[in-house]
Parts: structure tokens; C-alpha cells; sequence
């Protein structure tokens, strides 16, 4: 039985078998769906019915002049069908007479034929001859379609089964996994009647039953279809009892019977009620770059960070995605490696084309990212340890002391009588950006700073970082999301995932700017832009990993919406981090040079005779600079700025250092050895006098 099941099965999954069955689905679909089209053409022949639809969609883009134009066709081929079908009526009897007047004429003929050969060969007979003859013809006819009739019709049914067939397959009346692959239907324009057709195939029934009973073949619930960048834009304004909401939720249903892929498809709820916006893209458009960054084009390009907006990228209608970034705070979410960094590099570098924006940057991935910002920020921090997070939560700490500071100084010259705009413009209250790369390492922290009492007892103090009330980090944003905007001091994080864990809500709340590239899910998309754009539409977890890298879905203030509008979705402009660096030399070539605070490399522990053990290898000797440069490859950190005097100095005290050699200063294994061997009794004399 398993057996018999099991070559079911194969047989039922085979090759052969699908293309056979996708062969017989298609061609039986074909001349289905072309009985449909046929009859509808007949059907649209003879009725007003295309009269109507254009009329419709004249009605809907808002030209009455061909919407009348129409309605006059309509009217005079109602017109001239009446007449015809009065006609028609009035011919009939007529005809019917024609044709026994006709009938009559023509037996009269035979007739008086037959008695004019009665009369010349005196036989009587003859008068009915020419009426036999005919009716002999007659017969000889009917007995030949008799034979005929067969064959006729098998023809007839072929040609007409292949005029159905060829209808069919033009109108793509097969289901899409039945055609062959070759098929390129995906390049259909977006018109009226596809955007009716995709709304009323979507299996909402009350909205497949509201186009169906909406007189103008629906064409009256689209507004206009405008060219919006490299798509078209078009409110739909859905029958009453279907919500905005079930339109939403079927977003790749939708797509996909536009021919369209999910992504593709932007939909969003604009104010107007009972409607939903949708952008649909140009079949693979948005797979196209967009293009090198102005910033990277323009060597002259200035900011401002008062007035300026920085060039981000474009948005769906393809125009130029500007963001203003003057007291702002900003969080840019995402998966990993989809450009967060990039983005928000992006921006700073802009900013730092006005030479009075101060960045203080915690990078706490460290591996270079920011690296251009030597020179250009106060602080830089690179690192993901919780040396890092500690040296990260000082630096929003000190910017918590900074913006205090510049409150009790904007009280004070206020009360002084001066206006805003003086004080803003004076230096003290040059804007400060605190910048967080990966501030989810931040959150995610345990560490802690503890005190070692006299008596030995270890104390621990608040949490650096963490996303508890308690966690240092976390309150010295707060502060800062807090107080901060008006005496233009800001932050700006970047994270990944933005989970509770990674994020605390009361910090993703703080933001002017929340901007998201792909997410997981929607309640992630949620957490990272808000429960009300991703509720209006907003759908970061619906763009592609990977392949929708450096695009952005952004909710906020600081970047020109529609009204109403709740989110944009913006393709950043990627600047790598070649380019990076020539900006961030032209940002600092405009400033006063600037000294870049990194704080303290944790000391390393090292074992100067052990590494230069491992250097000599199985050399008895080897030359200093070459001795050198083995150090600088085995530790960079450690040795990377050694010179010969600081090699010399090193080993001197252990007995090691370079002697000279066929007049070559050189490091000797064998003293080596002995130096280690020294330190060691040296250490063993040590342990054994401690121990009496
Ligand atoms: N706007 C963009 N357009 C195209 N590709 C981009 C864009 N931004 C980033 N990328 C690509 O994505 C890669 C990762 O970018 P980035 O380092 O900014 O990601 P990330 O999200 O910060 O990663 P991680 O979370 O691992 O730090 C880049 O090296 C680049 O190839």
C-alpha cells in the first residue's frame, strides 16, 4: 500500500507530469477565458457599455469635456440601434412577402418554360420538367451538404476553438502559474481598469460587490493616476463598509495582481476618509541606483544647521529627500548591515560643513566606520567593550553637564534682555551633537563601576549602561531628549533591532526623527517609528533584506510630508568610506583644527622578552629595524610607535638590549634567552622569600 502510495506520489510530482498539467490548464483556460473575452467583445458591440466606462474615466480625470463627448456617442448609437431594430421590425413582413412574390416569380418562370416545351414537343409532361429539374437541384444541393455537413462543422468548431484560444492567450486568461516563464505580463502600465481589477480580484466581498454595482465600471472611485518618480500615484476611495485597514493588510495580494511585487506597492492613508494612497512602482525601478550623493558631486557644498537640510536621498516620487537636522534628536533603526552607519554618517558629514556644529562620536562597534571623524569631532570613541560603554555613557554624561550649563546661561541673558536668536547665534550655544553608533552595545551593558573599600569589600555603583531607570547611559539620554533641543544640544543613536532589550521605549519616545531601514517584524517597525505611522501604513518590515539596503522609512518632524501624510520612505544616497574621508577633510579644512579627544586604550598587559622571542623565531641574532618591524606586525597597538630608543630602553634594564654586530645593532637570542631565564629565578627567589 505505501509502496503504491509512494509511486502515486512520484508520478504526481514528477517533471512531465506538472508540464502536462500546466499544458492542459493553459489551453483549457485559454479558450475558457477567450469564450469570455469574445463574448464580451459582442457583448460591448452592441451595447453602450465602452461608451459608459470611457465617460467614467473622463469623469475621473477630471475632463468633462470628453466625459460629454462621450455621453454623446452614447446617446446616438442608442439612437441608431432603436432605428435599426424599428427597421428590422418594419422590413420583416415585407421580406416575407419579397421572398413568396420571389418564389412564386420564379415557379411562374419554370412554369411557363415547361409549357413553351409542351407546346413545341406537343407532350404535356413537359410543362412540369424545368419545376422537376429545379427540384432535382435542390435535392442534388441537400444531399451534398447532407455529405458535407460533417466535416463542415468540424471545422468550423476548430476555427472557432482557435479564435477563442488565440483571444485567450492575448488576454492572459491563464493562471500566471500556468503560463510559460517567458511570459513578460510583469510589464503592464498601470491604467484604471488594472487598478479596479486588482482591487476587486483582492477577496474582499463587500469591496468585489461595491465595484460591481458601481455604474461607471468602478473608474469613479480612482482619483487621477500622476507620474510620481519612477511610479504612479492614485487615491482609491474605497465603497463604503471596506476598511482602509483590509485593503492594507493584503498589501502583496494587491501588488501582485497589478503585476507588481510587494515591494513594489506603497500604500498609505491620506486624511480623506475611507481612502488609501498607493504608489506603485515601474516593474523593477526601484532596483535602479539613485545615484552618488550631492555631497560627493559638489566639492563647494555648504551647510547650515540652523536653515540647511541635508541632501538624505530621494524619495518614492524620486525628488530630492532634504532633512533639517536643526534641534533635532534622531534614532536610525535597522537589521544589520542594511546602512544605518552610512545613513547617519551621511547626515553628520553634511553637518560638519558648517564649521559650528561640535560632534562628540561613541562608535561602539569600533572598526573604523568613523574613523574621518578624527580631526573633526571632540570626542571619538571606537570600541564594543564596556570600557567603551563606560567611555561612551561620560561623554552624554559631560553633554548632560554641558547642556545644564547652557540652560542657567540662556536664563540668565534672557533676563538680560536677550532674544533667542542672539543667544542661539553665540558661541557658548554652538550646537553639540552626541552621536551613538550602535547604541544597542550601550543598553545591552552590564557594566558596572565598582569601588574596592579599605577593608578589601568590593561596592558596586549605578550601572553604566542597560535599559533599567537605574542605567547611567540610559538617564543621561533622557536628560538629554529631555532638555537638550532648545540650547541645541542633540543626540542622534543608531541601533540595531530595535527591541525592548536593545531599545527602552521611553528613549525610542525621545526622538524628533525615527527612521528605520528593514526590520523583522511589524511590531519591531513599531517600535522603531511609532505605533501610529506603521498603523497609517508606514512598512519597514516589508522592505527586503539585503536588497533594499540604505532605504529608510522616516516618521517625524524634519523632513517635508504630504499633510497628513505619516511617514516617507527615503533611498539614502550611499557615500563610502573613501569618499567619507574627502568630505571630512573639506569639513576640516573650514574649521579651526580640532583636537580629537579618544580616551584611553585599556593598558595591555605585555610580555616585551616573550615577544621578542617570537619574533627572533629559530635567528640567532636579527638587526634591530628588522626586529622592529616583527614587533609592529605582531602588536601594532603595542609596539606601533616603538623606535630604536624605545626598543633599547625596554630591554637595557633586562640584559636584552641590541648590541652591536658585524656594526649592526642587534638583538641576541642567546641573552634573550638568558634575560628570560634570570626573570624567571629572579620571580622563583621572590615567591620562596614571601613564603618564609
Ligand atoms: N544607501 C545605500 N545604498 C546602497 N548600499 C548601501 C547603502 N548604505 C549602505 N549600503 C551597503 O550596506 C553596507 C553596510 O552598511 P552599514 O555599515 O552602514 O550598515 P549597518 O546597518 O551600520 O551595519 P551594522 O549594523 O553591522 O553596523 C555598506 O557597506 C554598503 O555596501
Amino acid at each position: 500500500m505505501r509502496r503504491v502510495v509512494r509511486r502515486v506520489r512520484t508520478v504526481a510530482m514528477h517533471d512531465r507530469t506538472r508540464k502536462i498539467l500546466g499544458a492542459t490548464v493553459r489551453h483549457t483556460a485559454y479558450v475558457w477565458g477567450g469564450a469570455g473575452v469574445v463574448t464580451k467583445r459582442a457583448w460591448e458591440g452592441r451595447t453602450v457599455a465602452v461608451h459608459h466606462r470611457m465617460r467614467a474615466l473622463s469623469l475621473a480625470t477630471g475632463d468633462t469635456v470628453a466625459a460629454a463627448e462621450w455621453q454623446d456617442k452614447a446617446d446616438s448609437f442608442r439612437r441608431e440601434r432603436h432605428q435599426r431594430r424599428m427597421d428590422l421590425i418594419a422590413r420583416t413582413p415585407q421580406a416575407v412577402k419579397s421572398a413568396a412574390i420571389g418564389v412564386a416569380g420564379v415557379e411562374g418562370a419554370l412554369l411557363l418554360l415547361g409549357a413553351c416545351m409542351a407546346i413545341h414537343d406537343h407532350q404535356l409532361y413537359d410543362v412540369v420538367v424545368p419545376t422537376r429539374a429545379a427540384m432535382d437541384a435542390i435535392r442534388a444541393v441537400c444531399w451534398f451538404v447532407g455529405i458535407a455537413w460533417g466535416p463542415t462543422l468540424a471545422l468550423t468548431l476548430f476555427a472557432g476553438l482557435s479564435h477563442l484560444w488565440r483571444a485567450g492567450q492575448k488576454h492572459e486568461t491563464a493562471p500566471a502559474w500556468a503560463r510559460p516563464a517567458s511570459g513578460t505580463a510583469t510589464d503592464v502600465p498601470i491604467t484604471p481598469s488594472i487598478v479596479v481589477t486588482a482591487l476587486r480580484d483582492l477577496g474582499i466581498a463587500q469591496l468585489k460587490n461595491g465595484i460591481k454595482e458601481m455604474a461607471d465600471g468602478a473608474a469613479g472611485m480612482l482619483g487621477p493616476i500622476t507620474l510620481a518618480g519612477c511610479g504612479v500615484e492614485v487615491d482609491v476611495t474605497l465603497p463604503s463598509g471596506v476598511s482602509t485597514e483590509e485593503v492594507l493588510n493584503k498589501r502583496r495580494k494587491l501588488a501582485e495582481n497589478m503585476n507588481r511585487h510587494e515591494h513594489e506597492l506603497h500604500m498609505v492613508i491620506p486624511p480623506t476618509p475611507r481612502t488609501v494612497r498607493m504608489w506603485i512602482a515601474d516593474c523593477g525601478a526601484l532596483d535602479e541606483p539613485i545615484g552618488p550623493s550631492p555631497l560627493v558631486l559638489d566639492a563647494d557644498m555648504t551647510a547650515d544647521y540652523k536653515s540647511g537640510r541635508a541632501p538624505w536621498g530621494q524619495d518614492l516620487r524620486g525628488e530630492t529627500a532634504l532633512i533639517s537636522l536643526f534641534q533635532r534628536h534622531m534614532l536610525v533603526t535597522g537589521l544589520s548591515n542594511q546602512g544605518k552607519t552610512a545613513s547617519l554618517r551621511a547626515l553628520a558629514l553634511w553637518l560638519a560643513l558648517d564649521p559650528r556644529v561640535k560632534f562628540r562620536v561613541a562608535d561602539l562597534k569600533g572598526v573604523g566606520d568613523w574613523g574621518m571623524f578624527k580631526g573633526l569631532a571632540e570626542v571619538l570613541i571606537e570600541g564594543p567593550t564596556d570600557e567603551h560603554v563606560m567611555e561612551a555613557t561620560h561623554m552624554v554624561e559631560e553633554g548632560v553637564e554641558e547642556m545644564q550649563r547652557r540652560g542657567e546661561l540662556m536664563r540668565e541673558l534672557s533676563a538680560k534682555g536677550w532674544s533667542q536668536d542672539r543667544i542661539l547665534a553665540d558661541p557658548r550655544f554652538a550646537p553639540l551633537v552626541l552621536i551613538v553608533d550602535e547604541a544597542q552595545v550601550a543598553y545591552g551593558s552590564g557594566a558596572r563601576e565598582t569601588h574596592v573599600a579599605e577593608s578589601g569589600a568590593v561596592k558596586y555603583g549605578a550601572p553604566y549602561g542597560g535599559q533599567k531607570q537605574t542605567s547611567r547611559y540610559f538617564q543621561a539620554i533622557k536628560k538629554i531628549h529631555d532638555q537638550g533641543r532648545a540650547v541645541s544640544v542633540t543626540t542622534w543613536e543608531g541601533t540595531q533591532d530595535p527591541t525592548d532589550q536593545n531599545l527602552p521605549a521611553r528613549s525610542r519616545a525621545g526622538n524628533h526623527i525615527r527612521a528605520s531601514l528593514v526590520v523583522g517584524t511589524e511590531s519591531q517597525a513599531k517600535m522603531a517609528l511609532g505605533d501610529a505611522p506603521v498603523d497609517a501604513g508606514a512598512a519597514p518590515h516589508k522592505l527586503r533584506q539585503g536588497l533594499d539596503k540604505g532605504t529608510l522609512v522616516v516618521a517625524g518632524d524634519g523632513i517635508k510630508l504630504a499633510p497628513g501624510q505619516p511617514s516617507i520612505t527615503v533611498r539614502t544616497h550611499f557615500i563610502d568610506i573613501d569618499p567619507a574621508k574627502e568630505i571630512a577633510e573639506r569639513a576640516k579644512a573650514r574649521r579651526a583644527g580640532v583636537e580629537t579627544r579618544s580616551p584611553q586604550e585599556p593598558e595591555q598587559e605585555v610580555d616585551h622578552l616573550a615577544d621578542v622571542l617570537t619574533v627572533l623565531g629559530e635567528a640567532d641574532r636579527l638587526r634591530s629595524p628588522d626586529m622592529l618591524h616583527g614587533l609592529k606586525n605582531l602588536n601594532s597597538v603595542v609596539y606601533g610607535e616603538w623606535t630604536f630608543e624605545v626598543l633599547t630602553q625596554a630591554l637595557k634594564p633586562l640584559g636584552a638590549e641590541p648590541r652591536k654586530y658585524n656594526g649592526n645593532p642587534s638583538i641576541s637570542r642567546a641573552r634573550v634567552l638568558a634575560a628570560i631565564e634570570r626573570r624567571a629565578e629572579e620571580a622563583e627567589e621572590a615567591t620562596e622569600f614571601d613564603t618564609e
